[in-house]
């Protein structure tokens, strides 16, 4: 991770952007009278699809002027095509190496706000990544609230409908449970919420620390 991207607050992929607007930078770059911030490790996003980790973490990343990556941003970006195309032409299998990849890749770079697809608990060589290389924030949803959140499934692959979904969740429950060393609870409440209380575990744990 380039130390200009941290300082800046961009995420990695607005970062490999095309010639981002001046405003995306004004949003972007922290205030200098804002106190800024720096992560002890890396800091992975957990949960259910729809569960916020992508929204909650660019929120964060842009309030505390740390650095960021969406692990499925990612990867679109680089692959040029949507997850849902990359399902049809190499498998979910083919999508779940890409991933296992990229998410060692960030974890070795300088530590960062990172958010997960939300099937990366379901490989074991994934689960040991997350809980040997940082600290893993699982944000809780129930496939209510998701369908809600969705509105459009068929971008979905994973998620089908409501009955798969329960029964998905369901499934991924224990999964989620062994990474996390924090859960916070999604339904009912707007990202801004979630982002909060994401933000003082973080601080509580010593994961997320006021730059000196
Ligand atoms: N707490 C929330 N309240 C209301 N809407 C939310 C909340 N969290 C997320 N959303 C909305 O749900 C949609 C998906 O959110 P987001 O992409 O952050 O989820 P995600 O967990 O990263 O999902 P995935 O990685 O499976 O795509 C967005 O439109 C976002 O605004
Ligand atoms: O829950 C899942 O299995 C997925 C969630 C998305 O974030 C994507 O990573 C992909 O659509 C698979
Ligand atoms: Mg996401």
């Amino acid at each position: 991770m380039e130390q200009s991207d941290k300082a800046s607050g961009r995420t990695v992929e607005e970062a490999a952007a095309p010639s981002p607007s001046a405003a995306e930078n004004e949003v972007l770059i922290p205030k200098s009278d804002r106190p800024t911030y720096e992560l002890a490790r890396p800091v992975f996003f957990v949960g259910f699809m729809v569960a916020g980790k992508t929204s909650v973490s660019r929120r964060l990343a842009r309030s505390c002027g740390v650095a960021s990556v969406d692990l499925d941003g990612f990867i679109e970006r680089r692959e040029g095509k949507p997850i849902n195309q990359m399902f049809v032409e190499i498998g979910e299998d083919g999508f779940r190496a890409m991933e296992t990849a990229a998410l060692d890749e960030f974890a070795e770079k300088d530590p960062m706000l990172i958010s997960c697809g939300g099937g990366i608990v379901l490989r074991p060589e994934n689960r040991e990544i997350l809980k040997s290389k940082g600290f893993v924030v699982y944000l809780q949803v129930t496939a209510e609230q998701a369908y809600e959140r969705i509105g459009d499934v068929s971008t979905r692959p994973n998620f089908r409908d409501l009955p798969t979904a329960r029964k998905t969740i369901q499934a991924r429950l224990p999964m989620y449970e062994d990474v996390a060393d924090v859960m916070v609870d999604t339904v009912g409440k707007n990202i801004p919420t979630v982002a909060r209380e994401v933000r003082r575990a973080l601080e509580r744990e010593g994961v997320l620390c006021q730059r000196r």
